[in-house]
């Protein structure tokens, strides 16, 4: 048996054409402002995926790149900045920070209407609660795959290998509102493979190559590999692999790879969030437009969240 791959491109291409259609309706092309701090090169090679595929689809997209010695107060500072100005409809900072910056203190700094990441606590909270406004990027990503290749979630044990809040924690939110009986593991839990073999959605999100091996899936489960881990090959070359060794795929019904699986899923939904992000903002600001309120500044602190509660 070989199991289906379920390939990310060609998904996020669909994410992408519906957001380029949305983007195209609003008075102006959604604004995203990436800010990355120090110089880890991985994470320069992602900023820069990132703001491409904005261009791409017709946003627009800044990057400010900070030395690695800025300080939590510049950081602030510039995020103040951000959120005052009105051309900027999303804002992500990407993780992880420099150990002088505390990330929560950032995390709660950002408008939660331009919370593009979906990480304010506000975001958070209303995610758990069942009203999901900004959800992040790569969970968002992983049930949109889920449904665009008829996988049934509602019902389905599902189980998470993994308790980040980038991708853990936040899918078991986004499964769990969409009914399946959700399992989330970690670095803790006993007899791991005993834990995966339950799994009809098995999520591997632990950043361990070669972590689930084939007798840790129960056959024809679909398996969603997000990890990302530079590895060199005997050769001396650095390559990228998920966390499910290819062997997964002899025990699996269906199953995604690493590049190609997730990762593009996850810049396509970042995209998606800063026009749904723009679409709130404009949707807000015409609302008050009706009513004679003050512009701008007064909406802004009439708002609580960025999400549909807002209507
Ligand atoms: N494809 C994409 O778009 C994205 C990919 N990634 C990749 O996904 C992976 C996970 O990222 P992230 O969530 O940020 O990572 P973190 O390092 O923040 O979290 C890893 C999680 O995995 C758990 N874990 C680690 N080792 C084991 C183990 N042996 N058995 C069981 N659980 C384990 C940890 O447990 P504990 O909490 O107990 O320490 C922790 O909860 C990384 O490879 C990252 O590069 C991340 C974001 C986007
Ligand atoms: N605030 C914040 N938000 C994030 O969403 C965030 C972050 N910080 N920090 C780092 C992680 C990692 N991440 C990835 C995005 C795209 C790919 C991606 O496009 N991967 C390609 C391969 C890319 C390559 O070849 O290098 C693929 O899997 O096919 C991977 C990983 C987002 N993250």
């Amino acid at each position: 048996m070989s199991a289906r791959v379920l390939a990310g491109p060609p998904v996020a291409a669909a994410l992408l054409a519906d957001a380029a259609a949305r983007a195209s309706r609003l008075p102006t092309p959604p604004n995203l402002v990436i800010v990355r701090v120090g110089d880890d090169p991985a994470s320069a090679s992602y900023v820069r995926g990132k703001s491409r595929k904005a261009g791409e689809v017709g946003l627009r997209s800044t990057v400010h790149a900070l030395p690695e010695t800025t300080s939590q107060a510049q950081l602030l500072a510039l995020i103040d900045t951000l959120n005052r100005d009105d051309d900027v409809n999303g804002i992500l900072v990407q993780l992880p920070l420099p150990p002088q910056i505390a990330e929560a203190a950032v995390l709660h700094a950002i408008d939660p209407r331009k919370d593009v990441d979906g990480f304010h606590p506000l975001n958070v909270g209303e995610l758990w609660a069942g009203r999901p406004a900004l959800t992040p990027c790569t969970p968002a990503g992983i049930m949109y795959l889920l449904e665009h290749y008829g996988i049934p979630v509602a019902g389905a044990r599902a189980v998470i290998v993994g308790r980040s809040h980038l991708v853990g924690r936040p899918l078991a939110a986004l499964l769990l509102n969409a009914d399946a009986t959700v399992t989330v593991a970690h670095s803790r839990t006993r007899d791991l493979g005993a834990v995966t073999r339950e799994a009809d959605i098995l999520i591997a999100a632990a950043g361990r190559p070669d972590l689930i091996t084939p007798e840790m899936v129960k056959p024809g489960a679909t398996v969603i590999d997000v990890g990302i881990n530079r590895v060199l090959n005997a050769e001396g070359k650095g390559h990228l692999v998920g966390d499910v060794h290819p062997d997964v795929a002899a025990v699996a019904g269906a199953l995604t790879l690493v590049p190609g699986g997730v990762g593009p899923m996850t810049v396509a939904q970042l995209l998606a969030n800063t026009v749904r992000a723009a679409e709130l903002q404009h949707a807000a600001y015409s609302d008050s437009a009706q009513t004679d309120a003050a512009p701008t500044d007064a909406v802004q602190t009439d708002l609580g969240v960025a999400g549909e509660l807002v209507r």
